[in-house]
């Protein structure tokens, strides 16, 4: 099985070097956030300042009337790991030949590998659209709707979604790519700034290197 994108298990993004800039995690309280996953994950509102800026910045960008909806941030090591495993489980599952490789791979396209993950840095985001009231957009499926769940409709450029679904997902990535964030093509509400797979899309030196829960705690 091949695919056609760079998945976070790709060699090419553990041998991304991190030079750590020491910028802050902060809390995102300028943006909507939803608590969906505070139950794995009471930290998800923090993000490095640098990305939050971004954030803001991005969503001064969105028609009058929409707004962003965070659903998650940073996350800790330990929670991306128990996620990463649950899903390789899921997929060995339903695929009892699959190699401890494959396994790995394919995970991947929904949750990352944690020595490479993006969230543990707090330089990735889990989002998504909503009206001024909260209402969330119709963006073809779920947040966090798997491939295997989703018919691989979480793919940012899926082409069987509705018309309007797709045009919300237009606007979504022109906001989050003019405001220097690059997307996780298997799934249209991961973006990151900083950190590796950022680094190695966009050609810049990654500068946010994974922070442990008492880094974000103490500040
Ligand atoms: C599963 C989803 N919430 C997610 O964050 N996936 C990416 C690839 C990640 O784990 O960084
Ligand atoms: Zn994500």
């Amino acid at each position: 099985m091949t695919s056609d994108f760079v998945l976070l298990s790709d060699p090419v993004i553990a041998a991304v070097e991190t030079s750590e800039c020491g910028e802050p995690a902060v809390d995102a309280a300028g943006l909507r956030v939803d608590r969906r996953e505070a139950r794995y994950n009471p930290l998800l509102h923090f993000v490095r300042s640098g990305l939050y800026e971004r954030l803001l910045r991005a969503e001064e960008g969105l028609p009058n009337g929409v707004r962003l909806l965070l659903v998650e941030g940073y996350r800790p090591p330990a929670v991306q790991l128990q996620q990463f495993m649950a899903y390789v489980d899921v997929l060995r599952g339903r695929h009892p030949d699959w190699t401890a490789e494959l396994l790995r791979r394919e995970a991947s396209r929904f949750i990352s590998p944690p020595e490479v993950a993006p969230h543990c840095t707090g330089g990735a985001i889990d989002l998504t659209l909503c009206s001024d009231d909260g209402v969330e957009l119709d963006m073809g499926t779920e947040v966090n709707a798997s491939p295997v769940a989703s018919a691989n409709r979480c793919y940012t450029g899926a082409p069987d979604i509705p018309a309007e679904a797709a045009a919300n997902r237009r606007l979504l990535v022109d906001a989050l790519t003019r405001a220097g964030l690059v997307n996780y093509p298997t799934e249209w509400w991961h973006w990151s700034f900083g950190e590796r797979y950022w680094a190695y899309s966009t050609g810049s030196q990654a500068r946010y290197a994974p922070l442990s829960t008492d880094q974000i705690i103490t500040g």
